[in-house]
């Protein structure tokens, strides 16, 4: 297994007058997910977009070391960042196979890039005429995983996969997520609460107010206790039975 590395250094994006990321330092080693954790407006989604290329950012990324901060996303993307955007960013009145087939000519991938994408999730493969408008939401979502490793990234970047989605459905994107990023693969899964994801988590990062806190290597439960210690809640105390 060779891992990769995403590694963002001092990387600030503001919107007009709006500070949305500042300065922000994080490192993706390949081997194991890291986690990205933060409230509602913390600037998980610009430091994701922000190392994709396609938010305007200032400050450096390096891709297994090569400093690709000059390059616009679809040469990002060639290079092997992806992405698994927040909200997806699907096609809804084109099928599978079409919204498949977009990502394959951006990419300048054969056409059994998209046989190998709906080999990715069976249901994907049974579905592959539906009009992706009418997708339940975990077969759309499994649908932008297939989309985003469909050219055998060596980054991959989370924003909120499981959001909305049934627990069979998250644990299966969980699943697929773990086996790559033990194949190397540098795994930025950018959550507001981990849930289900926590014990697939081995370190990450807490995101405040457009600030990395902390760097946690603990795992999840480790990640967890420094997320609400620095939002100031307190661990939930255990349920004892009732006497
Ligand atoms: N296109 C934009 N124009 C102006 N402000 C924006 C834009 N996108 C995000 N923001 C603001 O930047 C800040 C960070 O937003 P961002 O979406 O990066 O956070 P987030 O942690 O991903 O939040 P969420 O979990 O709600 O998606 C917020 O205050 C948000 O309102």
């Amino acid at each position: 297994m060779s891992a990769h590395e995403l590694r963002v250094e001092g990387l600030s994006v503001r919107y007009g007058h709006a500070s949305a990321l500042t300065d922000a330092a994080v490192t993706v080693p390949g081997g194991s997910v890291t986690a990205l954790v933060g409230p509602n407006g913390a600037g998980k989604s610009s430091l994701l977009l922000a190392a994709y290329g396609s938010v305007p950012a200032t400050g450096r990324v390096f891709l297994d070391g090569d400093d690709v901060s000059r390059l616009r996303p679809a040469a990002r993307a060639r290079a092997g960042i992806a992405i698994v955007p927040q909200g997806r960013q699907l096609f809804p009145h084109l099928d599978v196979v079409d919204n498949l087939q977009v990502m394959a000519e951006l990419l300048h991938l054969p056409r059994s890039a998209v046989q190998g994408a709906l080999d990715r999730f069976p249901i994907l493969r049974t579905r592959r005429r539906s009009l992706v408008g009418v997708l339940s939401g975990g077969e759309q979502q499994m649908l932008v995983v297939a989309r985003a490793l469909m050219g055998s990234p060596r980054v991959l970047l989370l924003d909120e996969m499981t959001t909305g989605l049934a627990p069979l459905v998250v644990q299966e994107l969980g699943r697929t997520v773990t086996a790559l990023a033990a194949e190397g693969v540098a795994v930025l899964l950018a959550e507001p609460a981990l849930g289900v994801l926590r014990r697939m988590v081995s370190r990450g990062y807490v995101l405040v107010r457009g600030e990395v806190l902390t760097c946690e290597e603990g795992g999840g439960r480790a990640l967890d206790d420094a997320y609400r210690a620095a939002m100031g809640v307190q661990r939930p105390r255990e349920l004892r039975p009732a006497s």
